[in-house]
């Protein structure tokens, strides 16, 4: 119902300090409540035996990091529509470009499964899942431990937890599910007030965006900030707004590890060719 929505729709002439997020979240609480009532928990939990193995998803962004020398990674990101961006990709068939993904150099892939506000699906992360090698990540907004075991059990080898969405507790919690799973979890976080949250949770890859959710500016210079502020160990992910190539080699000579990039690839006529560009690979 919100697709292609002008951001200044969305920013609320009823609660004006909301941010887009807040109004994801109510929604979210929704969907849970249908999910638990469709499928109950217990019945969840015995579907990931099931599931197919999941894949290394921290590991192949830990090898060789720019910090010794190695290149920047690719976190490549399957979305047809966003809240800022409304519909990125009309023509969208999902694994076709998962493939074009991977053919061009990316080390993970990220979907969005979020269907109001992103169009995304569940179906589209099995189906990518099934056809690409690549460890996939669950790109939603997750408040409940019904949706990180839903995540596994549809394939996901890792799952994003925002920390502006969730609780201190609730953080901890369902990053200890998601390995306990066997999955790896991707923590983001925007505001610095957030960060004593991130670490105490145990993360080992975190990601902040540089998107601010109430204007929808991007400001890179807000990844390389928080990047400092982090423990050389952690395994770090600018996330958003990310578009040239002189943009990643930015990124990469302040050390960090990793870029999660969706609409400025998605909105190519070639995704192939336009990630190759971005991973500075063009022959
Ligand atoms: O499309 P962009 O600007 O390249 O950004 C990708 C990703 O960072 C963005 O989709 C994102 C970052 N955090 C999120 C949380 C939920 C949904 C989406 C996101």
């Amino acid at each position: 119902m919100a697709i292609g929505r002008s951001p200044s729709q969305f920013a609320g002439a009823v609660e004006p300090m909301a941010t887009i997020l807040d109004k994801i979240v109510a929604v979210k609480r929704e969907e849970v409540a249908v999910a638990r009532a469709a499928v109950p928990l217990a019945e969840l939990r015995r579907q990931v035996a099931d599931a197919p193995p999941a894949r290394g998803f921290f590991k192949g962004l830990a090898a060789q990091r720019p910090r010794d020398g190695g290149p920047i990674k690719l976190i490549a990101e399957v979305k047809k529509a966003s809240p800022s961006a409304g519909v990125i990709r009309a023509d969208f068939d999902p694994v076709a470009i998962a493939r074009a993904y991977a053919a061009a150099g990316a080390t993970c892939l990220s979907v969005l499964t979020d269907a109001p506000h992103f169009q995304g699906s569940l179906d589209y992360l099995r189906a990518i899942h099934s056809a690409v090698d690549l460890p996939v990540l669950r790109k939603d907004f997750l408040i409940d431990e019904h949706q990180v075991i839903e995540a596994r059990v549809a394939g996901a080898d890792a799952v994003l937890l925002i920390a502006e969405c969730l609780s201190p507790t609730q953080l901890a919690d369902l990053h200890g599910l998601a390995k306990e799973l066997g999955m790896d979890a991707l923590v983001e976080f925007y505001e610095p007030t957030n960060l004593a949250a991130v670490l105490a949770c145990g993360a080992r890859l975190v990601g902040v965006n540089n998107r601010n959710l109430h204007t929808f500016q991007i400001d890179l210079g807000h990844c390389e900030q928080m990047h400092r502020e982090l423990p050389a160990e952690v395994v770090f992910v600018a996330e958003s707004g990310i578009r040239t190539r002189a943009d990643a080699e930015r990124l990469q000579a302040a050390g960090i590890d990793a870029m999660l990039v969706g609409e400025s690839l998605m909105g190519q006529a070639d995704i192939a060719m336009a990630t190759k560009a971005l991973l500075g690979a063009n022959a």
